[in-house]
C-alpha cells in the first residue's frame, strides 16, 4: 500500500499491464516500481517495444494498468471515477508529444489557453503571459500552428501543457520529429521549466542526447527497469542502450 510523500509528483507500485487475449498475451509492463521526485526531470529510454509509451500512458492515467498502482501527487488514480480522472489529468498533468497535437483552426493563444477552458478555470492572465514569455512565443500569438517551425509548434505545445500548471508534465519522444538544433533548443526550454519553474517532467525519448538533459535517465527492456542512472551523460547512455542491444527480445505469457 502506498504512503503519501510530498516529495513524490508521480508514483508507481507493481504497474502491469497485459495487452491481447489469454492466448496471445503481450506484457508490456511486468511490475514497475518507481517514484518520480517533484522538480526533478527523468528520461524514459529502453528499445522498441520495452514499454515506456505504456508506462507514460498509464502513469499519467490516459490507459488503465491490468494491475498495479499509480499516485499523481497523493491521489491514487485507481480509486477515481471516470469524471474525477478527466478531472485530473485536466489539471494535474500535461502532455507533449511527437506530432505537437495542435489543433490547426486556432491561434497560438487559443491553443496555449485551451487546457485551461477545457478545465473549466479562468485563465490567469499573468502566469499565461509568463509561459508565453518562457517559451518566447509572444510575438507568434495571432498566428496558426501551420504558420510555424517544427521548433515553434512544439513549442506552444510546452506552453499548452504548462498554462494549467500541472504537477507533471509527460512527454513521449518530444524532439522525433525536430532537428538537433532545434531539438536541442526544445529540452533547453523543457530543462528551464524544471529548474526554474519546479515542474516535473518525465519524457520518453530513444535519442542519448536528449536523455542527457534529464537528471536521471531510467532504462526498460520487456517492461522491467533494468537501469536507473542519475544523471549519466550521453555516453554511458548510448553504452547501455547497445548493450540491450545485443539481447534477443522476449515476448512474455501471461
Ligand atoms: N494496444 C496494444 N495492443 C496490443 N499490444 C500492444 C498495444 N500497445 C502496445 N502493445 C505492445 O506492448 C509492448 C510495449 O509497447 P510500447 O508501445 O509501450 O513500447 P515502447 O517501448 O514505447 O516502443 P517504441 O519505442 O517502439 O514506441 C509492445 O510489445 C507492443 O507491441
Amino acid at each position: 500500500m502506498g504512503v503519501a510523500n510530498p516529495a513524490s509528483a508521480v508514483r508507481v507500485q507493481g504497474l502491469k499491464k497485459v495487452y491481447g487475449t489469454e492466448l496471445q498475451a503481450v506484457t508490456a509492463l511486468a511490475g514497475v516500481d518507481a517514484m518520480f521526485e517533484r522538480g526533478t526531470f527523468t528520461a524514459v529510454m529502453g528499445p522498441s517495444g520495452s514499454g515506456k509509451s505504456t508506462l507514460l500512458q498509464t502513469a499519467a492515467g490516459l490507459d488503465q494498468p491490468t494491475g498495479g498502482q499509480v499516485w499523481v501527487g497523493d491521489t491514487e488514480l485507481s480509486r477515481l471515477s471516470e469524471t474525477d480522472l478527466t478531472k485530473l489529468r485536466r489539471s494535474k498533468i500535461g502532455f507533449v508529444f511527437q506530432a505537437f497535437n495542435l489543433i490547426g483552426a486556432l491561434t497560438v493563444q487559443e491553443n496555449i489557453v485551451l487546457p485551461l477552458q477545457l478545465s473549466g478555470k479562468r485563465a490567469d492572465a499573468t502566469w499565461v503571459r509568463q509561459v508565453v514569455d518562457r517559451v518566447g512565443l509572444t510575438e507568434r500569438l495571432a498566428h496558426r500552428p501551420s504558420e510555424l517551425s517544427g521548433g515553434q509548434q512544439q513549442r506552444v505545445a510546452i506552453a499548452r501543457a504548462l498554462a494549467t500548471r500541472p504537477e507533471v508534465i509527460f512527454c513521449d519522444e518530444p524532439t522525433g520529429a525536430l532537428d538537433t538544433q532545434t531539438a536541442g533548443e526544445v529540452l533547453s526550454l523543457l530543462r528551464s521549466v524544471v529548474d526554474e519553474a519546479g515542474q516535473t517532467v518525465i519524457m520518453v525519448t530513444h535519442d542519448p542526447v536528449a536523455a542527457s538533459y534529464a537528471d536521471r535517465v531510467m532504462v526498460l527492456a520487456d517492461g522491467r527497469i533494468v537501469h536507473d542512472m542519475p544523471q549519466p551523460g550521453a555516453e554511458r547512455i548510448a553504452e547501455h542502450l547497445a548493450s540491450l542491444g545485443r539481447r534477443p527480445r522476449v515476448t512474455q505469457e501471461r
